[in-house]
């Protein structure tokens, strides 16, 4: 079932087209994740939907209330709709369990029992109810900041980049908690960042926007094994894009022949994710061999730089474990795991 409604919206600022013709809809209970880069209209969006701004056209419905239809709206304050940002944005005056009461009216039955329940599920200690905003690390003002807004229990929750100022284990760690709140409470999320990795970890729906245009949505799998171009190829991840000519399933490029999905033919561009080659010493019978140029050591995961002989392309970025990591000046074959994805655009090479 469709919770959330966006269809059509466009918005400018000036001479910046910020958001171009929008349209998707968010499914009740899910979590999805608009992702692009830097000014390509996510946090216009998020605000578009919260309340804040106002579309120039394109209406916003939620559970079939319309929110916004370029004329009329509904102010923010009236939408059910809960949002945790980057800062946190907590009453530095007050303490935590007044900052998580805020939303519950003063003398309501059960106040406090209530105030307690919503620690208890953000995972934050009882002692901490007392303590004032900048005696709580980040991670604990982000969780204090999502406990105040399950409070009001929020029809739909929008997550603003909420952890981006964290650093990396302790953003994993946050980015699961808060997944799995907001999963237990049943509550809709919708999550903007520009971290792809955290929005394919996080979100059963991702949604890119480029330039104020949605690319694409679908869910992490297909998005990141089926970008519909190479610049979405490339924001979701690495991505080895080679020239192919294409005929019956099969693709000739500079790795051999490797199997596409799709039903396309001709001249196109293939694209594989790095995980799907693997690295092989062995210098038997193979056409399509290589040679290490470089080998960067990464821990669990290295990177294997291979130039491919008689082919005039750059180097191919292998990712691969730290075991049996092959040597520089190794000659190495290339195996392939699954199917390459085809473009669905014209080659460019
Ligand atoms: N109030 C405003 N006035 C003028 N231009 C604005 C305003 N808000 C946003 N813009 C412009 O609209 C475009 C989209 O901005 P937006 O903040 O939505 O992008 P974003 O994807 O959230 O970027 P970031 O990841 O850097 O936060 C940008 O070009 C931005 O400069």
């Amino acid at each position: 079932m469709t919770l959330l409604t966006i269809n059509g919206i466009s918005k400018r600022y000036s001479r910046v087209q910020a958001l171009d013709n929008i349209s998707l809809d968010i499914e009740a209970g899910g979590r999805t994740a608009i992702v692009g880069p830097s000014g390509s209209g996510k946090t216009t969006l998020l605000r578009i939907i919260a309340g804040f701004e106002q579309p120039d056209t394109g209406r916003v419905t939620l559970e079939g209330d319309l929110l916004a239809d370029g004329q009329a709206t509904v102010p923010a304050h009236k939408r059910g709709i809960g949002i945790v940002s980057q800062e946190g944005a907590l009453f530095p005056h007050l303490n935590v369990a007044e900052n998580i009461g805020f939303g519950i009216a003063r003398g309501a039955a059960g106040r406090d029992a209530r105030i307690a329940e919503l620690l208890d599920m953000v995972e934050l200690d009882r002692n901490m109810l007392t303590r004032r905003p900048h005696q709580l690390s980040g991670g604990q003002q982000q969780r204090v900041a999502l406990a105040r807004a399950l409070g009001r229990q929020p029809r739909l929750m929008l997550l603003d980049e909420p952890f981006s100022a964290l650093d990396t284990g302790l953003r994993e760690n946050m980015r699961k908690a808060v997944a799995r709140v907001l999963q237990a409470a049943g509550i809709t999320t919708i999550l903007v960042t520009h971290d792809q990795a955290e929005a394919l970890s996080f979100a059963n729906q991702v949604a890119v926007l480029r330039e104020g245009r949605l690319v694409q949505s679908g869910s992490p799998q297909s998005l990141y094994r089926q970008p519909r171009d190479r610049e979405t190829a490339l924001f979701l991840g690495d991505a080895v894009i080679l020239p192919a000519i294409v005929r019956d399933g099969l693709a000739d490029c500079a790795l051999g022949r490797v199997a596409v999905d799709g039903s396309h033919a001709g001249k196109v561009e293939i694209m594989l994710r790095p995980e799907q080659i693997r690295v092989v010493t062995d210098e038997s019978n193979s056409n399509y061999g290589g040679r290490v140029v470089e080998v960067e050591f990464g821990g669990a995961t290295c990177t294997v730089s291979v130039s491919l002989e008689g082919v005039a392309l750059p180097p191919i970025l292998i990712k691969t474990s730290s075991v049996a990591l092959p040597a520089r000046g190794d000659r190495v074959r290339l195996d392939i795991a699954g199917k390459a994805h085809v473009f669905m655009g014209r080659s460019s090479g």
